[in-house]
């Protein structure tokens, strides 16, 4: 089972990363495979159908040569694509679409054009092919499928083709189970493809989505959220506050005399005091609470629903666990770092006090340094809520 994933997670890449020759190869073993089962199933319904039945003998005769000659040919340009040098040939990609168009258009014009399988055919295959090649490769190749489809039509209504000459009674091909049977297995080819492909794209889509997302939001070093993140949170909070007439407490964090840890201890250093630091505020919130990276060495805290008491606590444990935990560096020293700290909390009236709310924080914090550092400090203005 194992290795059936790991296999179809290899094909799943080769198909969409894969060179342009490596993704014609992978499409066109299938084809062959695909049309090799068709061939057999054709030669079983030869064999097994009596004379009398609503199929046209000599007509299944023609579509399992017609297969069999498709499966050998998608074979060898599989097999060509190893000796070609240039793995992004345009030429040799622009081969193998227009094969498969011809092969498809050649197999239903056999089973019949009007049918399900050409419905599937003419909606599955531009669409696997935008998303694997190049949009000229396909359009062109699109546009000679339906030219020479428009040609087979005037040969039939000019009477110089017979339509769907696998079937006796062409006006209703569908009344024969037989026909069903082989419409639909040639129809199961391209229906596993797109599936496979449109479910494979979906899955990389939301991937690529939720990459981007996480890229776009957390700082890289902390993986906590970026400041971009943080401040719309903080926007969002705010505004939520105001509208519950809830309290909303923030703290700002600055590591203590951190140019003397990295000047001292090396960058490295002072970058694994930073992760230790957010590690430590993490651990010390809860689930609804925010932290992110404010600046350099500065971390910005949310809580919503916290009044000043319930938020000097939270700030004030953090402050003693970081103090507490001292880091072990790659050469054996131990390194203790500490932080000052600015709080400001508030139950919030309008959305115009939200960069002064901050900015008191940072007074506090700026109060914390001048004071000696490792402590907590509340904005002047709420000492009281607090
Ligand atoms: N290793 C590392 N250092 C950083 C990073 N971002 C900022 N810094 C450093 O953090 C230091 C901040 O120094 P200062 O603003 O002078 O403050 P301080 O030395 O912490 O002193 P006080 O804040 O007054 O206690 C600078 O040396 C920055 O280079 C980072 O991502 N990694």
């Amino acid at each position: 089972m194992t290795q059936f994933r790991t296999r179809i997670t290899h094909f799943s890449n080769t198909i969409f990363d894969g060179s342009y020759v490596e993704k014609s190869q992978c499409i066109f073993t299938l084809i062959a495979l695909t049309l090799g089962c068709f061939a057999i199933l054709l030669s079983f319904t030869l064999l097994l159908t009596d004379a009398a039945s609503n199929i046209n003998r000599q007509g299944y005769v023609e579509l399992l040569e017609i297969s069999s000659v498709c499966s050998l040919y998608s074979l060898i340009l599989t097999m060509i694509g190893n000796f070609i040098k240039d793995r992004e040939s345009r030429w040799y990609a622009h081969v193998c679409v227009f094969s498969y168009v011809m092969v498809n258009v050649f197999i239903l014009f056999y089973i019949g054009v009007y049918s399900m399988g050409t419905g599937i055919a003419l909606a599955g295959a531009p669409i696997i092919g935008l998303i694997l090649f190049d949009r000229r490769l396909i359009f062109t190749s699109l546009g000679s499928g339906l030219l020479i489809f428009i040609a087979f039509n005037v040969f039939m209504l000019t009477n110089n083709l017979e339509y769907a000459p696998i079937v006796q009674n062409q006006a209703e091909p569908y009344r024969d189970p037989i026909w069903l049977m082989t419409m639909l297995t040639f129809v199961s080819g391209h229906l596993g493809l797109l599936v496979f492909i449109g479910h494979t794209s979906i899955s990389r889509w939301k991937e690529r989505e939720a990459q981007v997302t996480f890229l776009s939001t957390t700082d890289p070093l902390t993986h906590l959220s970026n400041r971009r993140h943080l401040m719309e949170h903080y926007q969002q909070e705010y505004q939520r506050a105001i509208r519950q007439q809830s309290p909303l407490s923030i703290f700002l964090v600055d590591l203590d005399h951190f140019k003397q840890v990295n000047d001292t201890f090396g960058h490295l250093s002072g970058d694994e005091a930073l992760k230790v630091a957010a590690w430590t505020l993490k651990d010390t919130l809860r689930e609804t609470d925010l932290v992110g990276r404010y600046g350099g060495e500065e971390f910005l805290v949310i809580l919503p629903d916290t009044d000043g008491r319930a938020a000097i606590q939270v700030a004030d444990r953090f402050r003693r666990a970081l103090q507490a935990n001292a880091i072990e560096l790659p050469d054996g020293q131990r390194l203790t770092i500490t932080a000052s700290i600015g709080l400001n909390t508030s139950i919030p009236k309008s959305l115009t006090d939200l960069d002064h709310f901050l900015a008191s924080a940072d007074k506090a914090l700026y109060q914390a340094k001048n004071n000696g550092r490792n402590q907590v400090t509340i904005a002047v203005e709420n000492e009281q809520a607090a």
